[in-house]
């Protein structure tokens, strides 16, 4: 293991990059797929399932556990690896995103921000010193910036604020991490879909300087075509040593694009909230298990696929315990999802390594159909 947190870089194939995260906890083959952990537990899976679905890292967030049990309860006992029985990396989100998505009686200021929980509304503080000390607390390996995302439709004026206080919030952060090694602090991008706010957030943080940087603002409503659009260059925007971040992405024909333009990591709840729901996502397609299309058809969902739901259960029998509302019902869709997810990044790594992206990119689209297949 290593001792210190370090990036290598593997190969290239136009602007698609393959290369190795190093950890104290262990090696991120990127480009990665996180899988989130958002209070403890990636829902309906054990860590060890986890684990076989091909996943090298997993996310947690501020905001629920400083909710839920508290950062302070999970130090006592030990940190969050411990608690939750991951041994292996663990990013943690710093917070802003989620109180702004999932917590009322909201006031931000320059200091942070206050909110009522969403659990139970008691009140509650974030700022950038205070998340720093969470997720200090929490023991992650990989710690966010505390940034504001602004939520969509926002004027150019509201995203420029937005990402100018993210700015001066970035600098603070860095300054309350302060020197952790084997620990890495990454800052997070923002600037909506304009190019000059998004340069000029890239150039602030460069000139703080970060272990990593995020590309945040995203997937937040604008579209793939637009998405696509500011990943057409706020990359390039990034230094190129160090890992980049797009978070909250996505479908897997988002992940593909992403990572087609530089993207390194990314994480997503897609594949274990839609598990969740019945929609397991395949190489050839979308099935939506609950169609009444499925109630008699013994094949797996993926003859192609060798997780457990796939080698194991019929399309007629996922049916049957989805409609009947069991609990291995969630467990073996979000099992395949992920698992499906995972071999989509391990077949992105061996293709830009091989410098054959392009056919797995073409290859990826051709076989994929529209609708419940
Ligand atoms: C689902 N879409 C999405 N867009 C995001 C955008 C941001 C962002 O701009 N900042 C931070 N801190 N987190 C973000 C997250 C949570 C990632 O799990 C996002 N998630
Ligand atoms: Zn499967």
């Amino acid at each position: 293991m290593a001792q210190n947190f370090a990036f290598t870089l593997n190969a290239t194939d136009g602007a698609a990059r393959t290369g190795v995260i190093s950890t104290p906890r262990g090696e991120i083959r990127t480009p990665a797929f996180m899988p989130v952990g958002t209070a403890a537990t990636v829902k309906a899976m054990l860590p060890e399932s986890v684990r076989a679905t091909g996943a090298d890292i997993l996310l947690g967030n501020t905001y629920h556990l400083m909710l839920r049990p508290t950062a302070e309860r999970v130090a006592r006992l030990g940190g969050l690896h411990k608690f939750m029985n991951w041994e292996r990396p663990i990013l943690t989100d710093s917070g802003g995103f989620q109180v702004m998505s999932l917590a009322s009686l909201r006031k931000m200021t320059e200091e942070g921000v206050t909110f009522s929980s969403h659990i139970d509304g008691s009140k509650h503080f974030l700022s950038p010193e205070r998340s720093m000390e969470i997720q200090r607390l929490l023991g992650s390996d990989i710690v966010m910036a505390f940034d504001e995302c602004p939520a969509l439709p926002a004027t150019d004026e509201e995203v420029a604020r937005a990402m100018r206080l993210s700015m001066r919030w970035a600098q603070r952060s860095r300054d309350a991490f302060g020197d952790r090694p084997g620990h890495a602090l990454f800052g997070i991008m923002q600037g909506g879909v304009t190019r000059e706010l998004r340069e000029e957030s890239a150039e602030a943080l460069k000139a703080i300087g970060f272990d990593g940087y995020a590309i945040g603002g995203l997937a937040v409503g604008e579209g793939q075509a637009a998405m696509f659009g500011v990943l057409d260059y706020a990359p390039g925007f990034l230094p190129a040593d160090k890992p980049r971040y797009l978070m909250g992405v996505g479908k897997p024909d988002d992940i593909v694009g992403a990572v087609k333009r530089g993207v390194d990591m990314m994480d997503c709840v897609l594949p274990s909230r839609s598990g969740r729901t019945g929609q397991a996502w395949t190489r050839r397609g979308q099935v939506n298990i609950k169609n009444a299309r499925h109630a008699d058809d013994p094949r797996p969902l993926d003859e192609a696929c060798s997780c457990p739901a796939c080698t194991g259960y019929s399309r007629a029998y996922l049916h049957h315990v989805f409609r009947a509302g069991e609990m291995i019902s969630g467990m073996l869709l979000t099992w395949h999802n992920l698992h499906y997810f995972q071999e989509i990044m391990q077949g992105m790594r061996e293709a830009i390594a091989a410098g054959r992206f392009a056919e797995f990119e073409a290859e990826f689209h051709a076989r994929r159909a529209e609708g419940d297949i």
